[in-house]
């Protein structure tokens, strides 16, 4: 036998209405693995992570967090769970009218009993942390997208998350900016054994950091191929996962050398 899964999807058919975007779909998620769903535009990558989230509830099949049906699970039990999560989803954005301190303050507002000055402590923390030291008092619109991300994993983090759903983190930043918000994640990985949980078609992401992966295809509609990144790309012989994988390789290689 072998480690319990920290997430696991069994057998999950998600839909909308009669549309059916996947199914058959089973996915095991180690605790403190970075884990990558890759797949086309309009693959279903978002919709996976609105199931595992609870925003969407399956036609079929269940997500479990350690071993623990989250999909059969009563309200309140579910409200729980939730809150070993943090959440960056792409509409994810900072409230305007709020400095990055009101917001990464918002969910221990919401979700604690801390005092005020515990919740500064926390927040100031989280701030260093993704390298906002000194900006807790500036407004979304007086930084830039690559910080604004970074508070949004701030916000994300306030409440010491066990799992991270980051939905396309990197989209829209430039390549130094993605770049440290990829060792971010490996350092969550590293020093909390935070088990992550990252929607991207950035291949120098997806291998930068990817553990493990599923690909999923818009075509089958389910998932067609699994596993590290790295290994995916020397022996799948889909071609679709290979041109995935392998799109750009070169462009990949000068950025990688320029950086
Ligand atoms: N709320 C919704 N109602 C109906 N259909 C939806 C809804 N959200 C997504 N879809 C459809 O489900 C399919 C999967 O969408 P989803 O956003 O999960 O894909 P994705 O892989 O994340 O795409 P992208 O990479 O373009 O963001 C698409 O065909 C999309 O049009």
């Amino acid at each position: 036998m072998g480690e319990q899964p920290k997430i696991e999807a069994k057998d999950m058919e998600l839909r909308y209405g009669a549309y059916v975007v996947m199914r058959d779909v089973n996915v095991q998620i180690k605790r403190g693995e970075i884990f990558i769903i890759m797949g086309g535009s309009g693959s279903g990558k978002s919709t996976l992570l609105k199931a595992m989230t609870g925003l969407l509830e399956p036609a079929r099949g269940a997500v479990y967090f350690d071993g623990v049906n989250f999909t059969a699970a009563p309200p309140e039990q579910r409200n729980e769970m939730v809150r070993q999560f943090g959440v960056l989803f792409q509409s994810g954005a900072l409230w305007s009218s709020m400095t990055l301190e009101e917001n990464v303050a918002l969910p221990l507002e919401q979700f604690t009993r801390l005092a005020p000055a515990q919740i500064k402590e926390i927040v100031r923390l989280k701030l260093a942390l993704v390298g906002l030291k000194g900006f807790e008092e500036y407004y979304p619109s007086q930084i830039s997208g690559g910080m604004a991300k970074r508070a949004g994993l701030a916000r994300a983090m306030a409440l010491d998350a066990d799992i991270l759903f980051l939905d396309e983190p990197s989209a829209g930043l430039d390549p130094i900016s993605s770049r440290r918000l990829d060792e971010l994640i490996l350092q969550l990985r590293d020093s909390l054994q935070t088990t992550v949980v990252v929607v991207t078609h950035e291949l120098a992401s997806i291998f930068a950091i990817g553990d493990n992966s599923i690909y999923l295809s818009a075509q089958a509609k389910t998932v067609t191929a699994r596993g590290n990144p790295r290994r995916l790309l020397e022996e799948t012989t889909d071609p679709e996962v290979k041109e995935f994988l392998s799109r750009g390789a070169e462009n990949l290689g000068k950025k990688e050398a320029v950086l």
